[in-house]
């Protein structure tokens, strides 16, 4: 499609497990992410769910450059990130950034807020005017008063650190930002100024985000779309309407399903999954959700459902039992 951003092809990460005196001996693999496909259009945020431990920051890393895939292709615009040279790599690095989880340990505490925010510069050269200049520019569009500069992380709340981190991120005027959980450290009230602030500067600079979270609904007001994401696969993927309202996979209804409602007569009973996520070393073979799923039929053991489209929609579905609404 035209206005694709960034095209994700067939992703695989599989970290070796060793052991052995010189690690020489290789004993397993960790299938973080096993074939993850999509597509992030420009000024579009997909949002990007699932538990612990599914795969989600591997993901992150993967479409930043920052570790290489087992197999498969990320393209941002029309290059394969992965063939890029370290000098294209870090051209292209200008144009996707990072907005990192924790608040708390990812800005450099001997460091002040100037040199956090102005840090990119010295990787990147001075911007146009100076770099003085554009990081009191950049701490006014965040919500946040240039005249602190010279301050220290710990004189900032934890709201006011993820601004921070934000106006890092757009030092270099990206066209991307990985929002990887930016909000899952914060209290609730101040989740919903951060949101309010990516949304706003999605609006005003025109930014394509994946927006990581493990909870449907952080996601929920500020995606166009979600994926979701079950032991190193995407399960799911659909517009708002389709996964909040018409969930085709088991799992994600599940995940719906642990939302609060905040009105009673729409409670609808919560969906209580059996057992651990499996180990990502030995997934199950089949459907890996079939463990945990209360509508799981033999097939499920041997046949991975392909992702298809429902008749009658455009949306893709990847649950042989799509059509049951059936609960348990
Ligand atoms: N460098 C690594 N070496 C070996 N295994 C790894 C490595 N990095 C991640 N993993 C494993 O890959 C799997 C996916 O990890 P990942 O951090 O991507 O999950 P996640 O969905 O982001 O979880 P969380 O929400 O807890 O951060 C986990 O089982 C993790 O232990």
């Amino acid at each position: 499609m035209a206005d694709e951003i960034l095209s994700v092809r067939d992703v695989v990460k599989h970290y070796p497990l060793t052991k052995g005196v010189l690690f020489q001996h290789e004993v397993g693999r960790v299938k973080a992410v096993d074939g993850v496909s999509f597509e992030l259009r420009k000024g579009e945020t997909l949002g990007l769910v699932g538990e612990s431990g599914c795969g989600k920051s591997t993901l992150a890393k993967l479409l930043m450059g920052v570790e290489r895939p087992t197999s498969g292709s990320v393209h941002f615009e029309d290059r394969d990130v992965f063939s890029l040279s370290r000098a294209e790599l870090r051209r292209s690095r200008r144009r996707m950034q990072l907005v990192m989880q924790d608040p708390y340990t990812s800005l450099n505490p001997r460091m002040t807020v100037g040199d956090i925010v102005g840090e990119p510069f010295a990787v990147h050269g001075d911007p146009e005017g100076g770099r003085g200049r554009r990081v009191r520019e950049l701490l006014e569009i965040v919500g946040l008063d240039p005249d602190h500069v010279n301050r220290y992380p710990h004189q900032f709340s934890g709201g006011q650190r993820q601004r921070i981190g934000i106006a890092r991120a757009l030092a270099l005027r990206p066209d991307v930002i990985i929002c990887d959980e930016p909000v899952s450290a914060l209290d609730v009230s101040v989740q919903a100024q951060v949101m309010n602030l990516l949304a706003d500067l999605q609006r005003e600079f025109g930014l394509s985000y994946v927006f990581i979270a493990h909870d449907l609904a952080v996601v929920r007001h500020i995606s166009d779309r979600v994926a979701v994401m079950y032991l190193g696969k995407i399960v799911e993927i659909g517009d708002e309407e389709q996964i909040y309202d018409h969930p085709t996979h088991p799992y994600t209804q599940a995940l719906l399903s642990a939302v609060p409602v905040p009105d009673p007569t729409k409670r609808t009973g919560r969906i209580v999954l059996e057992g651990d996520v499996p180990s990502p070393t030995d997934p199950p073979s089949g459907c890996r959700f079939r463990t945990r799923c209360w509508k799981a039929e033999e097939i499920c053991a041997s046949e991975e459902p392909a992702l298809e489209v429902r008749a009658g929609s455009d949306h893709p579905s990847a649950c042989h039992f799509a059509a049951d609404s059936g609960r348990p």
